[in-house]
C-alpha cells in the first residue's frame, strides 16, 4: 500500500527568536519521495523552519506533522537523519569509529557503516580522524552519520557549502538515488543555482514562503530566465501588492 501521509505537514507555524519573529505563519506539504529544496537569503529562517520539522525549535503557534506524527516525537528518531550546518560528530575519533558509535546508538544495521561511508565516497578515508579531514569531507562525514539506519525523511541544512563542483554534483546524485529508493529529502541552500536540481522548491523570504512549485513552473509563472530571476520576480510582484 503507498503511504499517503505526506512526509511533512505544516500549518500555521510561528516562531520568535530572540525576541522577533522569525517564521511568520508557515503553511507547507512535503510529498514523500520529493527533492525539495529549501532557497532564501541569509537569515530568511530556513535553519529555523528545519529545526521546527526535526522537533528542535521551541514553536510559538501552529502545528508541525512528520510522517503523520508530531515533530519531534520518540518515534521519529531513527526515521528521520538531520545534518546541520556545524558538523556534529567527533573530531578526536576516526571516520568508521563515529560512524559505528552513531549506528551502536540508532541500532542500526551492523553493515551500515560501510555502506554509507560508500554512498558519500569516504571509503578510503575510513581510518583518518575526523579533525584532520577537510571541511568538505569533514561535511560528509556528518551526511554519512544521518544516513545510518536509510531513515524516511532527511533534513539537511546547506550541505553543498564548500564542496567543489564535482562533490557537489555527485552528493545531488546521491539525493537523488536516495529519493528513487523512497526517501523524501529537504536540502537548504543560499546558492540557486542549485535549484534546478530539486524537484520542488520553496523560495524563502523574511520569514515567509513566498513559493512552492517545480522549478519548471516557477519559470513559467515568472517567465524568468533561472530561478533566481524567478525569486527576483516574484520579490518585485509582492512589493507591487
Ligand atoms: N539562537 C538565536 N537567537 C536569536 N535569534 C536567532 C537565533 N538563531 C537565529 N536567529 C535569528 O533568526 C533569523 C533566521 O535565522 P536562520 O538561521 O533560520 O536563517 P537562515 O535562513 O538559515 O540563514 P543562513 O542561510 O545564513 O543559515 C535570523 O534573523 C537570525 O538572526
Amino acid at each position: 500500500m503507498v503511504n499517503s501521509t505526506p512526509a511533512v505537514d505544516v500549518r500555521g507555524l510561528r516562531v520568535t527568536r530572540g525576541g522577533r519573529p522569525v517564521l511568520d505563519g508557515i503553511d507547507l506539504v512535503v510529498e514523500r519521495g520529493s527533492v525539495t529544496g529549501l532557497l532564501g537569503p541569509s537569515g530568511c529562517g530556513k535553519t529555523t523552519l528545519l529545526r521546527s520539522v526535526v522537533g528542535v525549535q521551541r514553536i510559538e503557534a501552529g502545528e508541525v506533522r512528520v510522517l503523520g506524527l508530531p515533530a519531534g516525537a520518540p518515534a521519529l528518531r531513527d526515521r528521520v537523519g538531520y545534518v546541520t550546518q556545524a558538523p556534529s560528530v567527533y573530531a578526536d575519533l576516526s571516520v568508521l569509529a563515529n560512524l559505528r558509535y552513531f549506528a551502536e546508538v540508532l541500532g542500526a544495521p551492523k553493515a551500515d557503516p560501510e555502506r554509507v561511508l560508500e554512498e558519500v565516497g569516504l571509503r578510503e578515508h575510513a581510518k583518518d580522524l575526523v579533525g584532520q579531514l577537510s571541511g568538505g569531507q569533514r561535511a560528509r562525514v556528518s551526511l554519512a552519520a544521518a544516513l545510518l539506519g536509510a531513515p524516511e525523511l532527511l533534513v539537511l541544512d546547506e550541505p553543498t557549502v564548500g564542496l567543489d563542483p564535482v562533490l557537489r554534483q555527485e552528493l545531488w546524485q546521491l539525493f537523488h538515488r536516495l529519493a528513487a529508493g523512497g526517501a523524501t529529502l529537504i536540502v537548504s541552500s543560499h546558492v540557486m543555482d542549485e535549484a534546478a536540481r530539486c524537484t520542488a522548491l520553496l523560495l524563502m523570504r523574511e520569514g515567509r514562503l513566498l513559493a512552492h512549485d517545480t522549478p519548471q513552473a516557477l519559470l513559467d509563472a515568472t517567465g524568468a530566465a533561472d530561478i533566481e530571476a524567478a525569486f527576483l520576480a516574484l520579490v518585485a510582484g509582492e512589493g507591487a501588492r
